[in-house]
Formats: C-alpha cells, sequence, structure tokens
C-alpha cells in the first residue's frame, strides 16, 4: 500500500488508503466472532453429498471453511490485505465466502448499520488513541454464545495529544 507521507518513521495514509485498511481489517477480523450460521431449513436440499429433510435445525461453523488453506493462504495470518478486490481477485477467494450477515431474502437488514457503526467507531477510537499490545501472544478465546477473548483483549489505550 503507498503510503503519503512519512513522518518519525510512522507511515501515514490517506483517508482513501486508511478507510480501504479498515475495511480490510474488519473484514479479516469478523469471521472470528461469527462462528454460527443457524438455519431452519424450509424444503428438502441437498447439501454435503447427502439430502437434508425439511424442518431439519442446521448450525454451519464457518471456521470450516475459513481456516481452510484450500481457500486461503495462510489462513490462521492476521492478513487484512487478503480482502483487497485486486488479491481477492488473484488469489480466487469465492465472493461469498465471508458471509458473517448471511445471505439471501432474510439475509441481515441492518448489515450496512451495523458496518458504518462499525466503521466509524474504530476510526473515532483511532483518532483519540493509539493501540499497543501489551502481550506478545494473542488472547485465548472462549465460547460464550460467540468466540470472545479470554480474558481480555492485552491492549493499552494512550490518549493522543
Ligand atoms: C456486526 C453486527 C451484525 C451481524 C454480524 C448481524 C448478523 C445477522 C444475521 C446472521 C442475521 C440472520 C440472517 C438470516 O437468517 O439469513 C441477521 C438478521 C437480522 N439483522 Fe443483523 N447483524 C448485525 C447487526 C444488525 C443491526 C445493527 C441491525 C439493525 C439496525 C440488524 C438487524 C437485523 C434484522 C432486522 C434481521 C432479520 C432479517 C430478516 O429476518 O428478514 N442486524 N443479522
Amino acid at each position: 500500500m503507498a503510503m503519503a507521507q512519512e513522518q518519525d518513521n510512522i507511515p501515514s495514509l490517506t483517508r482513501q488508503e486508511a478507510e480501504e485498511f479498515i475495511t480490510q481489517i474488519l473484514m479479516e477480523k469478523m469471521p472470528e466472532r461469527d462462528v454460527i450460521s443457524a438455519k431452519w431449513i424450509n424444503r428438502l436440499i441437498k447439501a454435503f453429498h447427502s439430502k437434508v429433510p425439511y424442518q431439519t435445525y442446521v448450525d454451519l461453523n464457518p471456521y470450516v471453511w475459513l481456516r481452510n488453506k484450500q481457500y486461503f493462504r495462510d489462513p490462521d495470518k492476521f492478513l487484512p490485505e487478503r480482502w483487497l478486490r485486486s488479491e481477492r481477485e488473484s488469489t480466487h477467494i469465492h465472493p461469498y465466502i465471508l458471509n458473517p450477515f448471511s445471505i439471501g431474502t432474510r439475509m441481515c437488514a441492518g448489515r450496512r448499520f451495523a458496518e458504518q457503526d462499525l466503521y466509524v467507531g474504530l476510526c473515532r477510537l483511532l483518532l483519540k488513541f493509539r493501540l499497543v499490545a501489551t502481550d506478545s501472544a494473542p488472547p485465548s478465546q472462549e465460547w460464550r454464545m460467540l468466540l470472545r477473548p479470554k480474558p481480555n483483549i492485552p491492549l493499552r489505550f494512550i490518549p493522543r495529544e
């Protein structure tokens, strides 16, 4: 990513670069909370080499494909740039592989609100604070309906001058 200017060896991004980068980070982190996609099947469908009968309750665990080397290069690494359009096209990431808001007629009605909230919230936070990791290892996670960091996210918020 081209940097707009450098000050004290800290790269600065243009507004557009920052927007793209934040979007990529959200896309890279979103699946870590989205561990279950649940559905009542309303008609007989054929899937996974078998027939799924009407009114079956199905839980899908996206980790199976989001952490799969068949679909992603270095799936366990934090690589937000994998979501750049050019990168997605060159590495053939399936356009529907990441769907925390689901897809189809019953997909999340608040998707754009939620995305804007995350985006604006993160930008406001980053404008006010510098975030510094207080541990070199990522926090472990625990299952509480969604996956949550355990015990806390090892981050220090340092107010910007
Ligand atoms: C990161 C935040 C959010 C995530 C990951 C999320 C995810 C989802 C998912 C997976 C569904 C089920 C879709 C399906 O059954 O196919 C859903 C439904 C829904 N969501 Fe969200 N959601 C989020 C935030 C929001 C917000 C902020 C609103 C409202 C402003 C909202 C409103 C709705 C509504 C109304 C439905 C029901 C849609 C329907 O059944 O037709 N969601 N959401």
